[in-house]
């Protein structure tokens, strides 16, 4: 069974994060371990809470992973702080995975700032150019180029080649919907593809992008290219938002265990 890590957030309320993550991979199938980096407890009814783990606990838990199991790829999320940043491109340059995929996350869909503003010039160079794969949203892309990017697929096109010059193996841009299809565009520095669904109307998307990387992490440690990975996993993801769960409190979930569920009926 591949092993497969996620450093990232956990979210209390069960649908993104190491959360998020951690479904995906019993999924996905492979042996999933996390590395929780601080803990989300957003709650509206009271103060949004966000608690970081110190650099020390972190680096406990990482080299647990190693002593214990080992890894065929990983997976990194929220890290929130430089000092994160920094302890986690240390860790991975010391144990350096098969396959590393960054999903730059800074804001989660409840609103919640993951990534301080101060953080991400040390994510663009320290984390970024170490990447096999990146996957931003089109907010996340234009911080990370400086720049606004257009919903369209010629935009997208140049966005992920200026992604690229970051440094990362290959860049995965998710551009949101675009005439009722929701788009990626993958560019690994030789040429593009595009992956397109039909876009499901509903605002019940919560732990869609976590899922969606995570996915893609487990499926290259099981050995598939990134096109392939990255098809399965927008089937995945698909398949996920189809059937939200929406429990009449905001955002609800996707629901992690619906392509399984699909494929055993
Ligand atoms: N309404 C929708 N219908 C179909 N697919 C969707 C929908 N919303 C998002 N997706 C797909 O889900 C995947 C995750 O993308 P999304 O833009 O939600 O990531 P994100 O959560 O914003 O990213 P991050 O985790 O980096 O913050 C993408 O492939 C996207 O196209
Ligand atoms: C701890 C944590 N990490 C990441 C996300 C992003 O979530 P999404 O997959 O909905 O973009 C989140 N909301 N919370």
């Amino acid at each position: 069974m591949k092993r497969v890590l996620t450093i990232g957030g956990s979210a209390a309320q069960g649908s993104a994060g190491i959360q998020a993550d951690l479904k995906t991979f019993e999924e996905r199938n492979v042996y999933g371990m996390s590395v929780i980096t601080a803990t989300v407890a957003n709650n509206s009814r009271t103060e949004k809470g966000i608690f970081i783990r110190s650099t020390e606990e972190i680096e406990a838990q990482f080299y647990a992973v190693q002593e214990m199991v080992g890894y065929d790829a990983c997976k990194t999320g929220m890290l929130f702080s430089k000092e994160i940043i920094q302890v986690t491109v240390k860790m991975l340059k010391e144990f350096p995975p098969p396959s590393l995929i960054v999903d730059p996350v800074m804001i989660g869909k409840m609103g919640s700032q993951l990534l301080s503003d101060a953080a991400i010039i040390t994510l663009k160079k320290e984390l970024i150019p170490i990447a096999d794969l990146i996957t931003p949203n089109r907010l996340e892309a234009s911080r990370l180029i400086n720049r606004k990017i257009e919903a369209t697929i010629s935009d997208l096109k140049q966005a992920a080649v200026e992604l690229f010059e970051l440094g990362p193996r290959a860049v995965l841009v998710k551009g949101g919907v675009i005439d009722k299809e929701a788009v990626d565009v993958l560019y690994d520095g030789k040429g593009f593809e595009v992956f397109k669904t039909h876009a499901i109307d509903t605002i019940h998307t919560s732990g869609a992008g976590c899922s969606y990387a995570a996915s893609i992490t487990a499926e290259v440690a099981k050995g598939y290219d990134l096109v392939e990975g990255i098809s399965k996993s927008k089937q995945f993801v698909q398949k996920a938002i189809e059937e939200h769960l929406d429990f009449d409190r905001g955002v609800g979930s996707v629901r992690h265990s619906s392509f399984r569920a699909q494929n055993r009926k």
